[in-house]
């Protein structure tokens, strides 16, 4: 990493199409902490990930957003989108050092290969994304994101197509690839939350509320009693958030 991980702070109304979509919120991921976002499908977890990525759309903020060093995101940030958006007609490996090419630097295949072989996916460098799986595929967008080696990460929903036993690998590769980072994890799954959270917040109609995770720091084990506790109660304010 080329850059001190700054921390991020994001207050105010998230706005659509210059409507309140989200409002009060009050957001703050420490330098170097996983921020996690969950909520029901719709509530505007993504359009969060792509106002902090700095994307071009309909998104927008009344209120404050910026880092903890107070240089901004532009050019800090790596963001894994819930499509993967991997390139149909390039292979995995020039998939995976897109980000390289399209800046001019000289691409590092060897560390793509090393990446592509620690997710599992060694051997399969010269395939197209349509000859591989849904939970390949997202294991190769998550090598791109890898690649760019910047302080800031967001992940949404980067392990939702893995099998429950490659899901908690990947979490634990990416908690390893990832210290130091800043990183915004927006997931529906409990136990990833709690697994790999410093902080997280439930989205509803209302806002954002924190919620309590384990005292003990990220990567909590998946089978450790406080982590399948605060998986419990999670999942019940995900029921009750969804009912409401
Ligand atoms: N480009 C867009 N133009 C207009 N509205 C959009 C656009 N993208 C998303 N939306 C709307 O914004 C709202 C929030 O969408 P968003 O993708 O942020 O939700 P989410 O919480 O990430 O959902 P999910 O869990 O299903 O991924 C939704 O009502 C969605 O229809």
């Amino acid at each position: 990493m080329t850059d001190q991980a700054p921390g991020l702070h994001l207050r105010g109304d998230l706005l659509l199409d210059g409507d309140v979509l989200l409002p009060g919120l009050a957001l703050e991921v420490p330098p170097g902490a996983w921020g996690c976002l969950l909520g029901p499908s719709g509530v505007g977890k993504s359009t969060i990930g792509r106002l902090v990525a700095g994307l071009p759309g309909p998104q927008g903020l009344r209120g404050r957003f910026g880092t903890s060093d107070g240089h901004g995101t532009a050019g800090r940030v790596a963001l894994m989108a819930q499509e993967g958006q991997l390139l149909p007609w390039a292979s995995v490996l020039e998939n995976v050092v897109i980000g390289a090419r399209l800046r001019g630097q000289r691409p590092e295949r060897d560390r793509a290969r090393a990446l592509l072989a620690d997710l599992g996916l060694g051997g399969m460098e010269r395939r197209r994304p349509g000859a591989l799986s849904g939970g390949q595929r997202q294991r190769v967008a998550l090598a791109r994101t890898l690649m760019e080696d910047a302080p800031i990460v967001i992940l949404d929903e980067p392990f939702s197509a893995l099998d429950a036993a490659t899901r908690l690998a990947m979490q634990d590769l990416a908690a390893r690839a990832l210290a130091g980072r800043t990183v915004l994890l927006i997931t529906h799954d409990p136990l990833e939350a709690v697994r790999l959270a410093h902080h997280c917040w439930l989205l509803g109609q209302g806002g954002a509320i924190a919620l309590d995770l384990p005292p003990a720091a990220p990567l909590r084990a998946h089978d450790d009693p406080q982590t399948l506790a605060a998986q419990a109660a999670l999942l019940t304010r995900l029921q009750g958030a969804a009912a409401a």
